[in-house]
Formats: structure tokens, C-alpha cells, sequence
């Protein structure tokens, strides 16, 4: 049963990092680029870099591995469950950058179901100005039934529209790309190992939903912002299904000025992994 008390009291360690050229490339990697037939030549050349905004979502983290022990929990029976983005100030390379995480409201979905953790994350500059506010949910399976609220607050899952989508985007995974997206910060064994796979009840490892994330904040990148990243500012879906390295993933978007809604699948399954997708293009 999950321990409230020690959850509430857990200081996450603050985490410092610096978004070099070395880091950036090694992310786009991560999330899959150079991958497809498109130009994503300035997301992995040293001329002309350019950063992922989603890379927000893996700088100046405490990585997790530790965490997860310290709080008696077991890494099968965690799920990242949802995640939202919003860039205030465009994040560059170079820039040394700093992030805070608390933990937020939990839920409860009741005996056998999951318990429902929200964290709250913080990327600063230096002199402490706000690059980006992140929030996420991790679901903790079997871990509900501690009498808590049953839902989290905030608003209802946003409704796709009941129309043909204006545009989609497939892109690969590499059969190896939870290896690779690893190296970014998440080093959860449930990405590499197949015994802890198997535990959670998954044929091999399955792919961070943050590698989902990035993936899917590039098609928006192409479909959206003509290639230039620095547009996606602000991004949030919920996981509904994993995905497996060496699996495509289409992205489908409506798309209304510069606010988007978009959904994301895997086609050879016929399986919807990411929904109620809300991105802006705006740029800053
Ligand atoms: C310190 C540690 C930090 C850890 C950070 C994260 C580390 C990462 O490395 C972990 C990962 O990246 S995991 C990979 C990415 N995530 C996934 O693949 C999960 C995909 N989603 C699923 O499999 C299912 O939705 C599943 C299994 C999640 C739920 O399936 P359902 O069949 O819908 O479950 P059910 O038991 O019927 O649902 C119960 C209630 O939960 C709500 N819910 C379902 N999916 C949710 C989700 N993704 N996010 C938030 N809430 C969710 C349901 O709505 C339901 O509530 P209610 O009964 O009130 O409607």
C-alpha cells in the first residue's frame, strides 16, 4: 500500500545541468531523429544546432533510479501516465539550467487499482527566471485503495475531434532506442531489462513515454512549425498504451491556428499510445 506520509515528506533532490551540443544531439537521437527521410540534419550537426523544447523534460532531473527504492516502490508497478509542457523563455544551447520537482495531489482509484501521483517540475536559469513548468503523472499500479480522492484535479481529458485529422506524421523507433533515450537521464530498468519487463507483464522492455513525447513534439515540429523547433512551446497528452522500441508511431493533428490537437498510435497494432494531445505552435 502506498505510504502517504513518506511520499509527502520525500525531498526530491534539486539537479543542475547544462544544455550542451554533446546533450542535445545525444536527446534528438534519443527521441528518434536522423531516423526518417526528412531534414532533421540541425538536430544532430553541431552547425546550426538547434534544440528540442522537449528536451525541457529531461534537464535538471534527479534521474528517478534512486527515488523510486527510497520510496519502497517497485519499478514494474510504475507507469508514466501523463505529461504536459510549457515553455516560457526558449530553452539554448549552452545555457546552464537548474530544476525542482515536488509532489503534488495523489488519487486514489481504489483496491487493485492504481494510485495517481502528480509531481509538479521546475526548469530555472541561474539567476532562478522560470524556462519551463512541467507536470506530470506517474500511475502506480495496485497501489490504490488508501482512502484518498478519487480523481486528480484539473480539467477532463480533452476531446479529439469526431473529424478526419489534417494532417499526420508516421516515424520510426530504432529497435534499440530505449537504449540510446536512456542515456538522457531515465535510467528505469523496466526500459532495459527484460526481467523487470516480464514483472510488469511486458513481452521485453518497452520505451519511456517521455521518448514517446519527444518523438511526437518532432512530428509537430514538421507538420506544425516548418521544421523550426523553437515554434512547439507548449505540449501535453496522456499515455494510454506502451510502445516498443522498433515500432512506428503515427501522429494525427487538427489544427486551429497555433493551438493543435493531435493524437498519436502505433498502426501496426491499431493502438492508440498517446491521446488528448494539446500542443501550441506559437514560438515566443
Ligand atoms: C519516482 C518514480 C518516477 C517515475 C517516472 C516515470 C518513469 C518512466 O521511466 C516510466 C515510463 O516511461 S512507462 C512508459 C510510458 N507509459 C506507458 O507506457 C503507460 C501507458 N498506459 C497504459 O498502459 C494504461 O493507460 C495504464 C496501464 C496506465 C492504465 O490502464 P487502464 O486499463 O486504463 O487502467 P485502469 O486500471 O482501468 O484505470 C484505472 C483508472 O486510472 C485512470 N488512468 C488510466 N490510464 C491513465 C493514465 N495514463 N494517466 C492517468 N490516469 C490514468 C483511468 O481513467 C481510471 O480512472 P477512472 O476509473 O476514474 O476512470
Amino acid at each position: 500500500m502506498l505510504n502517504l506520509d513518506r511520499l509527502r515528506d520525500f525531498a526530491i533532490p534539486a539537479a543542475e545541468d547544462i544544455c550542451d551540443p554533446r546533450s542535445a544531439i545525444l536527446y534528438a537521437l534519443g527521441v528518434g531523429a536522423g531516423l526518417a527521410p526528412i531534414d532533421e540534419q540541425h538536430l544532430v550537426f553541431e552547425r546550426d544546432l538547434a534544440v528540442l523544447p522537449t528536451m525541457a523534460l529531461v534537464l535538471g532531473t534527479p534521474g528517478f533510479w534512486p527515488m523510486a527504492a527510497e520510496l519502497g516502490w517497485d519499478w514494474p508497478n510504475i507507469l508514466h501516465g501523463e505529461q504536459s509542457l510549457r515553455l516560457l523563455r526558449p530553452l539554448e544551447l549552452g545555457q546552464l539550467v537548474h530544476g525542482r520537482i515536488e509532489i503534488g495531489d495523489i488519487a486514489d482509484k481504489g483496491p487493485g487499482k492504481p494510485a495517481l501521483v502528480r509531481a509538479k517540475r521546475t526548469l530555472m536559469t541561474p539567476t532562478d527566471l522560470v524556462i519551463a513548468e512541467m507536470e506530470e503523472t506517474w500511475v502506480l499500479r495496485g497501489a490504490g485503495g488508501f482512502g484518498g480522492p478519487r480523481d486528480l484535479p484539473g480539467a477532463a481529458a480533452t476531446a479529439m475531434p469526431d473529424e478526419p485529422a489534417h494532417a499526420m506524421l508516421d516515424l520510426p523507433t530504432a529497435i534499440n532506442q530505449a537504449l540510446l533515450y536512456r542515456l538522457t537521464g531515465d535510467r528505469n530498468p523496466l526500459h532495459v531489462d527484460a526481467g523487470t519487463a516480464a514483472s510488469a507483464g511486458f513481452d521485453r522492455p518497452i520505451l519511456h513515454g517521455l521518448a514517446t513525447m519527444g518523438l511526437v513534439g518532432r512530428a509537430l515540429v514538421h507538420l506544425c512549425c516548418d521544421g523550426n523547433p523553437a515554434f512547439l512551446t507548449a505540449i501535453s497528452a496522456r499515455f494510454t498504451a506502451p510502445v516498443w522500441p522498433g515500432e512506428t508511431v503515427r501522429t494525427e493533428i487538427w489544427r486551429d491556428g497555433v493551438d493543435v490537437l493531435f493524437r498519436a498510435s502505433v498502426p501496426e497494432r491499431c493502438v492508440v499510445v498517446m491521446d488528448g494531445g494539446q500542443a501550441c505552435v506559437a514560438g515566443f
